[in-house]
């Protein structure tokens, strides 16, 4: 039997997966067809897809998983106990009206949200979990913790910079990660990352403020995900790093906090809740 097709259809919470056909999309789709703890409850993709219609495991080169892609999310989501959405800030906000509508909990992986979009899933968290983080692997969620302790344990005289690089396709900078490790920086020095936040420089830019927190971004080939917090003295310099190889990570991240938030209350989550790291 493929990998691809689904073993159970018991009393399992159902999944929805959003933007089934992306990088992360795939990726949750294979793990949950694989996982006794859940069953996939439904494939989205937008409207014009090539894929809508098709099997989910065949539009993925598999053997059939006895779910079609749809373009109807109301439909798909009303029948989800948790949807897993790895797409796009519009689309993401669009989602949490309908998971919430479902009572359903969103686990949201989706970067790049404005204040606008986040104030739409605050909304919707009134009525069901959403589970949102910028990253949601177990390694990255322990590096935002040792984040915070390094910076409140040195002073100013030590600059933070968080250096970033993924794959040549991600559209959002800085990535999600530099900026769950920024508030953790910004946290541990008792402030908000937007007042200590310098974004990438560029031209004649000055010296360097003490105590601001700066970002640059690499982009390139298929890297998955990189990070390096460095604090910069006088005389040594601390480098806190994450590095992803497989976006597996992010993917079992998100299943384990499907299923930690079936019995949860409405509210915003995040996966340092899910790990019990708060
Ligand atoms: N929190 C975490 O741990 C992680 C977060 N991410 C984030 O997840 C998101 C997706 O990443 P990735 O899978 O690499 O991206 P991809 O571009 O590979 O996939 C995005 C998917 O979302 C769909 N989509 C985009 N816009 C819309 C829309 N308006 N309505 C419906 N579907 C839409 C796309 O469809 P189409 O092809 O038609 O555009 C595509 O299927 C990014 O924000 C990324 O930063 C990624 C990895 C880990
Ligand atoms: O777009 C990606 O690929 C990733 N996005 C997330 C981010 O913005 O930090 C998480 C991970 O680094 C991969």
């Amino acid at each position: 039997m493929s990998d691809f097709q689904q073993t159970d259809t018991g009393e399992v919470p159902g999944i929805v997966v959003t933007g089934a056909s992306g990088r992360m999309g795939q990726m949750l789709i294979r793990l949950i067809l694989t996982d006794d703890r859940v069953r996939l409850a439904g494939a989205l993709e937008r409207d014009g897809h090539a894929w809508i219609g098709r099997d989910i495991g065949e539009a993925m080169g598999g053997q059939p998983a006895g779910v079609l892609v749809s373009d109807d999310p109301v439909t798909t989501i009303a029948r989800a106990q948790a949807v897993i959405d790895f797409t796009a800030p519009t689309a993401t906000a669009g989602f949490a009206e309908l998971t919430a509508q479902a009572r359903a909990v969103h686990v949201v992986g989706t970067t790049g949200l404005d204040a606008e979009d986040l104030a739409k899933l605050s909304a919707a968290a009134r009525h069901a979990p959403i589970i949102r983080a910028g990253n949601m692997s177990l390694g990255v969620n322990l590096l935002a913790g040792l984040t915070r302790k390094v910076a409140a344990a040195l002073g100013e005289d030590w600059d933070i910079e968080i250096v970033e690089a993924h794959h040549r396709m991600k559209v959002d900078a800085p990535s999600g990660t530099a900026l769950m490790l920024g508030q953790a920086a910004a946290e541990g020095r008792g402030a908000a990352l937007d007042d200590l936040r310098t974004p990438a420089r560029e031209g004649i830019t000055g010296a360097r403020e003490a105590g601001r927190i700066g970002f640059s971004a690499v982009r390139g080939g298929d890297i998955v995900g990189e990070h390096d917090v460095i604090f910069a003295g006088t005389g040594e310099r601390l480098i806190l790093r994450h590095v992803a190889t497989d976006r597996a990570i992010f993917a079992r991240g998100a299943i384990r906090a499907a299923l930690w938030g079936q019995d949860k209350d409405p509210g915003e989550y995040d996966m340092a809740d899910v790990l019990g790291l708060t």
